[in-house]
């Protein structure tokens, strides 16, 4: 039975315009044609001006070039900006001096010739100029305060560089003329105008009418430098010098485009709900939906959970705190139903599958894991399991089982992510410290010995320290995708065998949702570099898919809430408003 349609609500805040509007005409937003052109007009004659008439520039004036400054974009909205405009001569004159020292410094350091063409450039715009503006950066709140600072530092600069142009080009339109000075020592800047400690400053601006009108840059016209053609600084797709292009990453893997992201975001905000309000579970029914859009229609709409065993030479290293029996029993109790995987998944409604990946041959110390051969083997049949259940499933929820499974994971994580032992070596089903000291050390040992073969591949590094388990189950990742159906991340070891399929098929990593944060010391990390924020965060440690079997119920509900939540009518009020 399908939703009847319902009238758009229309915010009576924010943006009006409705995705059905923005779908019609993706142009509408554009300026009218003079106006683009007036600022094209702006762009390109903006000029760096170093001779100034004396007359006053009124305050109106550099009101509005101020305000155009202020209203530049900056980090996390955090407008670190600062403007002192300075109109005192004898501060001008102090800071010119200051300009002049710099000036002969620095011709001293070059070649004669070039030396002569920079003491003839004009210097003289912080005398002549009736205004000084210096641009500082107050950037006394810690980086980590700010969003997106933690990762660049330096973006509150970046801001800072953008409110300046913001205001060269509004003096520009008004006829004004500016000259950008840095040759100061900062320190002797600051220190002239009073900035305190953690303000710095980006240098001096003169503004004031122009008394020279240049075409060009006055540092092209002397013969200093020219403008690069727009081609030489534009590059297609990833970085190329000359003929040295890398090649790309191979994937061969299709993975959702702009136009099935596009549309199930356009489909989503048309429910009588406000745009993305189920937050992270919105955005992991948008992965589901765009991944089905790929599939020929009638396509399938529920789950299933996978669980793969594996068994692990390594544990006679006394590292789990089970006997490798356990196994074997987990698999019996799956065939039985009866396995806590098996129960997850009828709590979930998700049919079940289990399927038992072997035993590695090596231990890790001293052996590789697997040999070559299995290993290519065992992802094989893995990518046929994963293509098989997305046939007739949206999403593959996977789970293992294999006491001695958390040392495995640990190692492969370290070795895939350059990670040391103390980052990666959790409890796994309840080690204690003599224990987890003991999987420090055999993570170690192991890392140790793979490492000798220098940088490896990721299919090596899976032979030298994975598992049975990990390696099938790296194959269903592959496989699901190739379906065209999601994967659902569980703990550690179906995480890792995820970072390994993200390294054989880059496209993989559309397909994947972590359905959980496990209480494994790696997981976190293991996230993290997949680029997953996970759905639940309980503290699990139970594996066999557990918490991907809860998380996909979630998904599914989630789903099935987009699915049957009735649709607003298309445009209600004009795009411009
Ligand atoms: C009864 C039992 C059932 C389990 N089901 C999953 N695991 C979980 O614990 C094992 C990994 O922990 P470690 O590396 O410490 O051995 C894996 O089998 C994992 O799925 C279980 C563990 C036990 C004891
Ligand atoms: O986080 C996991 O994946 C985990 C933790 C403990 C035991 N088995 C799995």
């Amino acid at each position: 039975m399908s939703p009847s349609t319902w009238n758009r609500p229309v915010p009576l805040i924010g943006d009006r315009t409705s995705a059905a509007e923005r779908a019609e005409d993706v142009a509408a937003w554009a300026f009218p044609e003079p106006a683009r052109q007036a600022l094209h007009d702006v762009v390109a004659a903006r000029r760096d001006i170093r001779r100034y008439r004396p007359d006053p520039v009124e305050p109106e004036v550099l009101q509005r070039v101020l305000a155009a400054a202020h209203a530049a974009p900056s980090v996390g909205h955090s407008q670190p900006w600062r403007f002192v405009v300075v109109s005192e001569p004898a501060t001008r004159e102090r800071a010119a001096r200051m300009a002049d020292e710099q000036r002969l410094r620095q011709a001293a350091q070059l070649e004669p010739d070039a030396a002569r063409r920079l003491l003839d450039l004009q210097l003289e715009g912080i005398r002549e100029a009736p205004l000084g503006v210096v641009v500082a950066c107050d950037r006394r709140t810690p980086a980590a305060g700010v969003l997106g600072r933690a990762t660049f530092p330096d973006a509150d600069l970046w801001s800072c560089a953008c409110a300046i142009q913001n205001l060269w080009l509004a003096a520009r339109a008004e006829g004004l003329g500016v000259g950008w000075v840095t040759l100061f020592d900062p320190a002797d800047l600051e220190g002239l105008l009073g900035l305190p400690d953690g303000v710095v400053t980006l240098g001096w601006l003169c503004l004031g009418w122009p008394d020279e009108r240049p075409p060009a840059p006055g540092l092209e016209r002397a013969g200093w430098s020219r403008r690069q053609p727009v081609a030489d600084v534009v590059m297609a797709e990833r970085w190329t010098e000359a003929d040295a292009a890398p090649a790309p990453p191979p994937s061969h893997l299709r993975a959702p485009g702009r136009a099935e992201v596009v549309e199930v975001r356009d489909h989503a905000d048309a429910m009588l709900t406000p745009p993305g309000s189920l937050g992270l579970l919105d955005r992991a029914v948008d992965r589901l939906e765009a991944a089905a859009r790929l599939r020929p229609d009638p396509h399938p709409t529920g789950g299933a959970l996978l669980v793969v065993a594996g068994r692990h030479p390594v544990t006679r290293h006394g590292v789990s705190a089970y006997a490798d029996a356990v196994t074997d029993d987990v698999v019996a109790a799956a065939r039985a139903g009866e396995s806590a995987g098996a129960a997850a998944a009828r709590a979930a409604h998700l049919a079940f599958r289990s399927h038992d990946a072997g035993t590695a041959t090596g231990d890790l110390v001293h052996d590789d894991a697997l040999t070559a051969p299995a290993t290519a083997a065992l992802v094989t049949d893995g990518r046929e399991l994963g293509r098989d259940l997305a046939r007739d499933h949206l999403l593959v929820a996977v789970g293992e089982v294999g006491v001695g499974n958390t040392t495995v994971a640990a190692a492969l994580a370290a070795l895939l992510l350059d990670l040391a032992p103390d980052d990666v070596v959790g409890l796994g089903s309840g080690a204690d410290s003599a224990m987890l000291e003991r999987k420090r050390g055999v993570v170690a040992r192991a890392l140790a010995r793979a490492r000798t073969a220098g940088s490896i591949g990721a299919l090596e590094a899976l032979g030298a320290v994975g598992g049975p388990e990990v390696a099938v189950l790296a194959g269903v990742v592959l496989g699901a995708a190739e379906g065209g159906a999601v994967t659902v991340l569980d703990g550690l070891a179906t995480s890792v065998a995820a970072v390994v399929a993200t390294r054989l098929e880059p496209g993989v990593a559309a397909y994947l949702v972590a359905g959980q944060r496990s209480r494994e010391r790696a997981h976190a990390r293991v996230l993290e570099h997949l680029g997953l924020e996970p759905l639940l965060d309980l503290r699990l440690r139970a594996g066999e898919g557990v918490g991907a079997a809860l998380a996909s119920g979630t998904l599914l509900s989630g789903l099935e809430l987009r699915r049957g939540t009735g649709r607003t009518t298309a445009p209600s009020g004009p795009a411009h408003s």
